[in-house]
């Protein structure tokens, strides 16, 4: 049995990705073909985060007797006011979050972070906030990338977040069912080594896995990198509890199929801590693969290898789709062998000759019993030939499994040597996928390549769909003297693009504060006022992470 290795790390450093220990520095020949590429005049570490000490974050809005309070629901050791503690609160892993608190502003940190012990706990601090007027944060790992963890304070007194990480058990498994169910503060890695001794894995690897939880999946509709095979988030939760200001709501159901009216539990899903806390669900869980294989194909272009994963999901036996199902453009696939410090003068001769002078990589891996995984394997590849695709063995899909984790802490270093790097990601029907790639790709080069400036985007398909795949951007640029400006120009001008296009302002980054502002174009006015009625009968103070999700001008709207 292949048990999925994730490694536990510790919670993340304050000013970047998980233990910077364990990151890899950039090699010489990377550095040098970033300067180059960005038309950097040097790429020398000299923009370290500030020292924590120096680090601004404001007194506490709270006083003794709310501390008391609060105390003495989860026990006074669970209730913190420390400087440290709050700045780690102070917001998500969004390159703007890691701007500002690099810089040194934590001036919007929580007031303090709050660690409840059991759904009971939750509920009757949910009560205190309410009848003290405080706003309250749902934290899990903290990895948002949209503002979701934000500690807004809106017209409150206060705001307090509350980390779930003590809620962390496996609490059932039903081995006949195949569902499992846990706490919501429970990690990846934990998860897994929660379920290997059982034979099950969950199969949900975001490329956050290391720090995100069981609650943010579920409240993000979070995709994993396998989730081609094993289904996003929304497609594994089966029943959740929530704690709500206005009482607890259990969400979904156990039953294999229902038609006893709408499904509530998709008003949970999706919520981003805005309705309430989900303190625990049961997913879909499904037996540890007995092994994985391994493919890689190169394409003569992006549009021609989207056509190949297309006809894969189309043409080919469904169950024969790849777990992992990625492809990347041809600057992500120049991208990778320069940054990897491959040697691929060879094989650049090799494609080149048959016709691929700048190919598009793409890589699957296939779970399950091996003679099994082997034979849909084989019967993908002649797809996958037949679609123009040259095959390339198992090395490049095993290389990006093993380093698959590692790349959050790339943006770190890059951010200290003055490169602006962020991310983002839509989905669109295969109709759309060539043009929504090519216009969000143009917007975010205009908004970078101004004054001179290089840019470099790089795009993949990691998400492939029956109607259609999703589209994931990262880019790149020198670092400007105003770089939350820098930020704020790209995001505008690629979710304009996003929107224009007809694709979903979100696949799986969720809505947070960053797409609140692009959400009525997608579920229109009627939507808005749906989701503000909803969230008026479950927190009718409005105290549940406010700002989030729906515009905030709506937000009260009954
Ligand atoms: C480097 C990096 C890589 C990423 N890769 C992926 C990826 O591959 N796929 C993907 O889908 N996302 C990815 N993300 C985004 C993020 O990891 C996901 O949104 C994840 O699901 C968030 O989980 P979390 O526990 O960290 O939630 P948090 O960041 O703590 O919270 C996210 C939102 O959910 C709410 N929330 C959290 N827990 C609860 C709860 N128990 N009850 C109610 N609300 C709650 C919060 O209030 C907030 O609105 C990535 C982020 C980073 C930084």
């Amino acid at each position: 049995m292949v048990t999925h290795f994730t490694e536990e790390i510790s919670p993340s450093v304050w000013y970047g990705w998980g233990d910077p220990a364990r990151a890899k520095p950039l090699a010489p020949g990377a550095l040098e073909f970033l300067r180059r590429t960005l038309r950097l005049a040097s790429v020398e570490a000299v923009h370290p985060p500030v020292d924590l000490a120096n680090v601004r974050v404001g007194p506490s809005a709270l006083d003794a007797m709310v501390l008391a309070e609060l105390g003495a629901i989860t026990g006074a050791g669970h209730v913190s006011t420390e400087a440290a503690e709050r700045i780690l609160h102070a917001g998500g892993k969004s390159t703007p979050d890691l701007l500002r608190r690099r810089s040194g502003d934590a001036l919007d940190a929580p007031d303090a972070v709050v660690f409840p012990g059991s759904s009971a706990e939750v509920a009757e601090l949910l009560a205190l906030c309410a009848k003290r007027q405080l706003a309250v944060v749902a934290f899990g790992g903290g990895t948002s990338v949209v503002g979701g963890v934000e500690p807004l304070r809106g017209r409150f007194a206060g705001v307090i977040t509350l980390d779930l990480r003590r809620m962390n058990r496996l609490l059932h498994v039903d081995p006949l069912s195949r569902t499992a169910t846990f706490e919501a503060g429970i990690r990846g890695p934990a998860i897994e080594a929660a379920l290997a001794p059982h034979g099950f894995t969950l199969g949900h690897f975001p490329q956050s896995h290391q720090e995100a939880t069981l609650g943010g999946y579920v409240a993000t509709r979070s995709a994993g990198q396998a989730s081609t095979g094993y289904g996003r988030s929304d497609d594994l939760v089966k029943s959740a509890h929530l704690e709500t200001p206005a009482g607890p709501f259990d969400a979904g159901s156990l039953a294999p199929g229902t038609a006893a009216g709408p499904k509530l539990l998709d008003v949970v899903v999706g919520s981003e801590g805005t309705l309430g806390v989900i303190t625990r669900a049961t997913l879909k869980v499904s037996p540890a693969p007995a092994a994985k294989v391994y493919g890689s194909w190169s394409f003569p272009s992006f549009a021609a290898g989207a056509d190949a994963l297309r006809r894969l999901r189309h043409d080919g036996v469904r169950g024969d789709m790849p777990h992992v199902c990625r492809l990347s453009d041809t600057d992500e696939t120049a991208s990778t062998f320069k940054l990897g410090g491959w040697k691929t003068g060879a094989l650049s001769r090799y494609l080149s000759v048959r016709g691929q002078k700048t190919p598009a990589l793409a890589l699957f891996v296939w779970e399950g019993d091996g003679r099994q995984a082997r034979a849909r394997r084989r019967r993908s590849a002649r797809i996958l030939q037949r679609a123009g695709g040259i095959p390339l063995g198992p090395v490049p899909g095993m290389s990006w499994e093993h380093g698959r984790f590692s790349g959050p802490y790339l943006r770190d270093e890059l951010l200290t040597r003055g490169v602006f790097v962020e991310t983002l990601e839509t989905a669109a029907t295969w109709g759309r996928v060539e043009d929504t790639y090519a216009s969000v790709r143009r917007a975010i080069l205009d908004a970078l390549e101004v004054n001179g400036a290089a840019a470099y985007v790089q795009t993949h398909i990691s998400h492939v769909y029956s109607d259609g795949a999703s589209l994931y951007f990262t880019f790149l640029s020198g670092l400007e003297k105003d770089a939350l400006a820098q930020n704020a120009r790209v995001k505008a001008a690629a979710s304009n693009a996003i929107v224009a296009a007809g694709a979903t302002i979100t696949h799986h980054h969720a809505v947070g504060i960053d797409h609140a502002p692009y959400l009525g174009a997608e579920i229109g006015d009627l939507g808005i006022k749906v989701l503000a009625g909803i969230k008026n009968t479950l927190d009718p103070e409005g105290i549940m992470n406010p700002g989030k999700l729906i515009p905030i001008d709506t937000e009260e709207t009954p």
